[in-house]
């Protein structure tokens, strides 16, 4: 198997006070490697958001540290270099989690490539990104505010994905949605890693949409194992 794109060495999680800590992930240790899907499964609480938010570098682990192509990305009370957080990018439950809903989408997009120093045309990466995400260009040119939410989680995906990133974490992009919408957006993220190249982590409830991934992680009270 080809090198990992994104090793966890030990990430784990702890909340309360430094005298009364609580664990809510304990130290883990995975890979993801590029062209593979990995679901993460667990019960309410068990903590895969917990896991999520520390891979994508938007919360400090509180112990160990997570590495993209063999280099720290981030670790124990450091967040990502500013360089270096277009490498993993996120697709949250909620699209307005990622999008203000009164920009519309193209100039989110745009903002995102610039903050993140992203090089290249912006145009070209969009078009690009909103046809991996089959998301009808026109809806660009809207805001969040006036898209359906399966439109409003295609456009978190173009986001996500105009930046160039070597891991995407969707974290329940699919709860919010009816079973059909759910289905459509389901194909368009299990195609990312086939279709960029990278690796997506994705985080679900939905049991028939973690068998379609190529391997599993179990979390059991903030216990991350590997099931299949
Ligand atoms: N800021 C916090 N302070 C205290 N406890 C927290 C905090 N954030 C999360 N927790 C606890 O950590 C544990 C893991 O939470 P997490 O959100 O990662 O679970 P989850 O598996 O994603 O749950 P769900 O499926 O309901 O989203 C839970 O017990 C939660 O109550």
């Amino acid at each position: 198997m080809s090198a990992p794109v994104l090793e966890a060495c030990g990430i784990g999680a702890a909340y309360g006070t430094r005298r009364r800590p609580v664990t809510a992930l304990h130290p883990a240790d995975f890979a993801l490697h590029a062209g593979e899907s990995v679901a993460v499964i667990g019960r309410s609480g068990a903590g895969k958001s917990t896991l999520a938010e520390i891979v994508l570098g938007l919360r400090a682990a509180s112990t160990g540290h997570v590495l993209v192509h063999g280099e720290r990305f981030c670790g124990a009370g450091r967040t990502p270099h500013a360089a270096r957080r277009h490498l993993v990018q996120g697709v949250p439950q909620d699209a307005g989690a990622s999008l203000p809903p009164r920009v519309p989408v193209r100039a989110s997009i745009e903002r995102a490539l610039a903050r993140l120093g992203v090089p290249g045309d912006p145009s070209a990466r969009i078009r690009a990104a909103a046809d991996t995400a089959s998301l009808d260009p026109a809806l660009l040119e809207r805001t969040p505010r006036r898209l359906s939410g399966g439109q409003a989680q295609r456009a978190a995906i173009a986001r996500a994905v105009a930046v160039g990133p070597d891991v995407v974490v969707a974290d329940e992009p699919t709860s919010a949605l009816d079973a059909a919408t759910s289905a459509g957006l389901a194909d368009a993220l299990l195609s990312l890693p086939a279709r960029t190249g990278g690796a997506l982590l994705l985080v679900t409830h939905d049991d028939a949409l973690a068998a379609r991934c190529d391997r599993v992680l179990t979390v059991r009270d903030g216990v991350v194992e590997q099931t299949r």
